[in-house]
């Protein structure tokens, strides 16, 4: 699907918006209600990720595939190697088949689990035996993705002894791992998280438990991009969010202060508003505690004519896409200048975008939905705009509903 997006009306918005469930919680979630089926679930995410681990939850045998989700591959490797008596292999589309899995099997093999590759070492798909896993203490390097780190926290709780992690490196992705520990002291499983070493203590079983999935805070940066965007006085609600987040993209609304953008918080919902145009000239950020922001936020520089310095995004290379080289050819196209590294990008600020021009989106969801708020400021053409629907499938008749004109070609 192509989409021609442009904004031909008057740019004050007044608009409320629902967000489904984050789907880093809700993956989270679903794996903690498989292991302790007394726990209920409100506020579950619609999105591909969701739907995909879902269904990976319900088999036992032959093959899962997760197609994009990063999470469901991590979480559903921990998950299997753990369940003695199963026997799958866990696959996923073919860049899924690029991202590495290895730091994470190894993990798991020194705990005591049989996993094997099926095609390239270090990479899914994998198959994997389940065993009852008899170690637990193991090492890990931690910079590499942080949901290797989470998907060996959320089945420590059923592991006989518990579990026990020394983190190795410069610890990435942070908040995400304290979600991870959240949700597992929400059902009442004991964490401890201090220097590099976490220690879960074991858990036979929980009480009854209600986990409240918050909205997407992910799904959110494009309502602050929208913003951001769009002139003074706009103003949207999005809902159901709260002022102590779990999400380390709740970090936006400090950020985008910075573009005049103000947030309110009342009991269950954000109130954006862009109270005054900014003055920067350019802005820096060390985005490895929200890198999922980081194509947002470059693309909101560039509508508002404000370079920025981006660091902190070592990971971006092996997500949906390598995001750093994406952002850079379609940062291009349109006229900017931008230079990128192992860990960073830059975006030299630009007087005059070019109109007309068609955006790629790589199979990532978030370089479309990076790219769309920017119709506010020119006329653009978004290809593989479906691609959303891995966290956010409603998100192009939001954008509709928002006053963006939306013509499929
Ligand atoms: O644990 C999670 O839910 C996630 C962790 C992050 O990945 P990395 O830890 O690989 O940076 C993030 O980018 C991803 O969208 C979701
Ligand atoms: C990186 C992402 O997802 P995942 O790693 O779970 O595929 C994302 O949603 O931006």
């Amino acid at each position: 699907m192509k989409l021609q997006l442009s904004y031909l009306q008057e740019k004050v918005i007044n608009k409320t918006i629902k967000i489904t469930g984050s789907k880093s919680e809700t993956n989270r979630s679903l794996l903690l209600q498989a292991l302790f089926p007394n726990i209920t679930i409100e506020n579950l995410s619609n999105s591909d990720d969701g739907e995909v681990m879902q269904k990976g939850l319900k088999k036992s045998t032959g093959e899962v595939d997760i197609h994009h989700a990063g999470t469901a591959m991590r979480f559903l490797t921990a998950y299997f190697a753990s369940q003695e008596g199963k026997e799958v292999v866990l696959t996923g589309s073919k860049r899924m088949q690029e991202r590495p899995i290895k730091v994470l099997v190894e993990a798991l093999t020194d705990l005591g689990a049989e996993i094997a590759y099926v095609k390239e070492q270090g990479y899914p798909p994998i198959k994997i035996t389940g065993k009852k896993l008899n170690r637990s203490k193991v090492s890990l390097p931690a910079n590499i993705s942080s949901q290797y780190i989470s998907a060996l926290l959320l089945i420590a709780p059923s592991l006989e002894n518990g579990l026990e992690l020394e983190l190795v490196g410069k610890i990435t992705s942070v908040p995400y791992i304290k979600m991870t520990l959240a949700l597992l002291d929400q059902i009442g499983v004991n964490t401890q998280f201090e220097g590099n070493s976490i220690k879960i203590k074991p858990k036979n079983e929980v009480k009854d438990t209600t986990l409240v999935v918050e909205s997407d805070w992910s799904s959110a940066s494009y309502f602050y991009s929208i913003v951001a965007l769009s002139d003074v006085g706009t103003k949207i609600q999005l809902s159901s969010y709260k002022k102590n987040s779990l999400q380390g993209d709740s970090v936006l609304s400090e950020i985008y202060k910075d573009f005049g953008v103000e947030t309110s918080f009342s009991e269950n919902q954000i109130t954006i508003t862009k109270a005054a145009n900014s003055k920067l000239a350019t802005v820096t950020y060390d985005l490895s505690n929200a890198p999922d922001t980081a194509q947002t936020i470059s693309v909101t520089c560039l509508g508002l004519n404000i370079g920025c310095h981006l660091s902190g995004l070592h990971t971006l290379p092996i997500k949906e896409t390598d995001r750093l080289a994406a952002m850079k050819t379609e940062l291009e196209k349109l006229g900017a200048q931008v230079d990128i590294d192992a860990e960073s990008l830059t975006l030299h600020a630009l007087e005059q975008m070019k109109s007309g021009v068609s955006i790629d989106t790589y199979n990532d969801h978030r370089m479309a939905m990076a790219f769309g708020p920017l119709a506010l400021k020119t006329k653009l053409i978004i290809n593989d705009a479906g691609v959303v629907s891995k966290s956010y499938p409603d998100f192009w008749k939001d954008l509709g509903t928002l006053g963006f004109d939306i013509i499929e070609m």
